[in-house]
Order: C-alpha cells, then structure tokens, then sequence
C-alpha cells in the first residue's frame, strides 16, 4: 500500500550468533504514535536502524516511504534524534538547531521549536555545557526541525526529570497534532501509556503485541502478590496464577490479573499462608511474567 510510512516484511537481523530480529513484520502507518516497549536487548534499537538505513537486514524486506531506507531520497521526510555525543560542543543551541534546519527547505522556525521544547532560555549557551537532559531534550527537538512525516525517537525521556519529561510529551503531542508520525521506544509504560495509540511489544527479536494501547495495557496490567507459605507449590496452582517466583523460607510471589479474586480463592482454599501484600506489577516484572507465558 502506497500510504505505509515503512514496513518490514519478515525481517530476521542477526549479529553473529545473535538473532536481534526474528521474521519481524510491522506496518507504519501516517497518523499515530506508535509506542514499542521491550526489556533490554529486545531488538527495539535494530529495528529502528534498520528503518532509518542504518543497518541492512539479514533476510526478510524493509521500506521507507515505499523505497529503500539506504536511499537518501527516501530519508528526506523521516526524522530521527542524534546521539547527544553527535551535538558539535561549541556551537550554541540555536546554531545547532540553525544549521540543522537549513539542510531542510521549510525548517520550523528556530524560535518556535525551542519554545516548544523548552529550550528556549539555553538558545545562547554552548551545546558542549549543557545537562545530559539539556542534550536529549535538544537531540529530540532536532529530530523534528525538518517538519518530517515520520520520527523515530529511540528511548527519549530516559535520565530525564519529571517536569523535563512532561515539556517533551507535551511537544511531541503537538508534532504529532500538526502531522507528524512517531515511533517512540521506552521502557516506561507511563510514557506509553501517555502518548502511544497503538503498541507493540518485543521481546527476544519477535513482535508479542501489536494491539491498541487499551488492549495491549489490560494483558500487561498485572498485580504483584508477596506471601508466606509451605504449599507454595499449591497455591501456584490455583485458578489466575499467571506467575509465581519462590524464594526461601516459603517466600513466594505471585503474578495475577485479578489479585482480588485470587485473594479470595486463596483463602476459601484452605491452605494456610501469612504475611500477605499486594501491589501494582512493574513494568519489568509484567515483561518477565507476559514473556515467560509465551514461553511455555
Ligand atoms: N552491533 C551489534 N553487535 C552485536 N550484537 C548486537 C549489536 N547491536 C545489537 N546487538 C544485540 O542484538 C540484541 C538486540 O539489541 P537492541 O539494541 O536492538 O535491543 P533494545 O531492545 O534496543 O535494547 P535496549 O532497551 O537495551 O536499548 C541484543 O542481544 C544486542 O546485544
């Protein structure tokens, strides 16, 4: 289809002995905002390169804008952030975003994009003395300057602040609002949850989920049970256990969707515990236990 912003048709990348992807396919349509969460080492990172030309697949096709990533041509429209080592250190922020913009024949304005991005009282300091946050804050604005059709923002908000975080959502939203499709990694469903409309989860090289952010969510939300007991091994049979982990003196946590019904099971079964707690899985541990499921 003429309208796919990118695609990956099967899809393996391997580095050696490692297969980073795995027989991957994904259609990047105009118009949303697309989160891809995964643990480290999920393959996140590879699929972006591969997009942006960077990397060639081992088998398997990929496309930008209906040609060849490793076409310049094809690149023109796509936006990407530079790494914050790649921001020449003396020039200031407004040169860099200057510079960048004149590669582009209808750049954003220089002052609009830095207000946008909150950059705008550091436009006359050096890039070279800005934060690590100061940088990733610039490095994502810059990824927009060219008013491209697709960005791809690998790990933006990481190492930053929560108002700092908020100041790029808030930007990115409107980018997205004035046309612009974003592809956005992160290992925080907060984020996700925030900005994405559509999800898609990878682990170990091969796509998981690829459903709306509502959908995707009610499989991940997960609640995290600690207890006490010397029938763990029964209790991890009860109805709705979707993980259990165990750990010494009869320690044992379980994973389930529904902890209030699990509780009531639990007690209702007879078998004896103590110590009961309950709280809202991380994002981590709702990962290891979704992957864990696929496993089996
Ligand atoms: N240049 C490379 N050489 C060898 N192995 C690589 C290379 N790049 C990535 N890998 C391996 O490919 C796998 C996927 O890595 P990738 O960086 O794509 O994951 P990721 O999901 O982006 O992880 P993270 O969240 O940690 O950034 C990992 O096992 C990684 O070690």
């Amino acid at each position: 289809m003429n309208d796919l912003l990118a695609r990956l048709d099967h899809v393996t990348r391997r580095f050696g002995d490692v297969t980073a992807l795995d027989d991957v396919s994904l259609d990047i349509r105009p118009g949303q905002i697309m989160g891809m969460l995964g643990p480290n080492g999920a393959g996140k990172s590879t699929l972006l390169t591969l997009v942006q030309g960077l990397r060639r697949a081992s088998s398997g096709t990929v496309e930008l804008f209906g040609g060849s990533p490793q076409d310049a041509r094809n690149r023109r429209l796509l936006g990407c952030t530079p790494q914050a080592t790649a921001l020449p250190e003396t020039l200031k922020v407004g040169e860099v975003v200057d510079f960048v913009g004149a590669h582009f024949e209808s750049p954003v304005p220089r002052a609009e994009l830095l207000a946008e991005f909150g950059l705008t009282e550091l436009a006359r300091k050096q890039t070279g003395a800005l934060s690590g946050g100061q940088k990733r804050r610039l490095s994502v604005a810059l990824a927009f300057v060219g008013r491209p059709k697709l960005v791809l923002l690998d790990e933006p908000t990481t190492g930053l602040d929560v108002d700092a975080r908020r100041v790029l959502w808030d930007a990115i939203r409107s980018q997205h609002d004035r046309g612009a499709t974003v592809v956005i990694t992160s290992h925080y469903l907060e984020e996700i949850e925030q900005l994405a409309e559509r999800v898609v989860v990878i682990d170990r090289g091969r796509v998981l989920e690829d459903d709306s952010l509502g959908n995707v969510l009610g499989r991940v939300s997960l609640r995290r049970l600690t207890l006490e007991s010397d029938f763990t091994a029964a209790i991890g049979e009860l109805p709705g256990v979707v993980g259990l982990e165990t750990g010494p003196a009869g320690l044992s946590t379980l994973y389930s969707q529904d902890s209030d019904a699990l509780v009531a099971r639990l007690v209702t079964s007879g078998i004896p515990f103590r110590n009961l707690s309950v709280r809202g899985a991380t994002l981590e541990e709702a990962f290891l236990t979704l992957t864990e499921r696929e496993t089996v």
